[in-house]
């Protein structure tokens, strides 16, 4: 069993929309049990439980909301080194295309690294000029379905790798599925 946490911040709901697409995507994965939850309603035992993450947080001056930040920066110490090798990924909205949403899956990124996740982009087009290369990033809420199919693709991506690298099904690997990754490039 895949057991996928999305772990989100959202002021107004657009984060959080993008939320519950990754979860969508990350269930199209057989096998998988996702939990999608707020900062306020998950607690270090859910990061614990998992075996990989989708950290999505508002792009608040070009970075992660301070309720995103101040989640990590009230974990137990102890926790600390407690996930190595788990896979994670990112995601963000904010107001504008161009508002900083690749910073702040940077960020996010970079949070996961310090607590030893293996981090990882897509390559896929899922349309023309369109792709979730470091995170899926979207312009206030997730309306077009170029932006929705970025989220479900980074849910689902998540969950090959976790399938693939923490329970061995090679079927899972992003390498073996037989949708078409690549259709928009170009
Ligand atoms: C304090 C604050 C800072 C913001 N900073 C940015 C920013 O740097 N760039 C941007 O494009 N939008 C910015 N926004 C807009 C939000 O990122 C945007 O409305 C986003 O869709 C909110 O997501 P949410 O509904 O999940 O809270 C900011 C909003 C707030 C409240």
């Amino acid at each position: 069993m895949s057991k996928i946490l999305i772990l989100f911040h959202s002021n107004d709901g657009n984060t959080a929309k993008m939320a519950e697409l990754v979860a969508e995507g990350a269930k199209q994965i057989e096998g998988a049990t996702v939990r999608c939850l707020t900062v306020d309603e998950a607690s270090h035992e859910d990061l614990i439980w998992c075996d990989g993450i989708a950290l999505g947080s508002p792009t608040n001056y070009g970075t992660v909301s301070h309720q995103m930040k101040m989640w990590w920066d009230k974990l137990p110490p102890e926790g600390w080194g407690q996930s190595d090798g788990k896979i994670g990924c990112a995601f963000s909205s904010a107001g504008a295309w161009g508002g900083g949403q690749e910073l702040t899956c940077m960020t996010l990124l970079t949070i996961l690294m310090n607590y030893g996740f293996l981090t990882f982009g897509v390559t896929d087009y899922v349309d023309k000029q369109f792709s979730p290369h470091y995170g899926s990033i979207c312009a206030g809420e997730p309306r077009e379905e170029k932006v929705k199919e970025s989220c479900r693709r980074l849910g689902r991506r998540l969950s090959e790798w976790v399938s693939t690298l923490h329970h061995g099904n090679k079927h899972h690997h992003p390498l073996a599925q037989d949708y078409d990754r690549f259709k928009h490039l170009g």
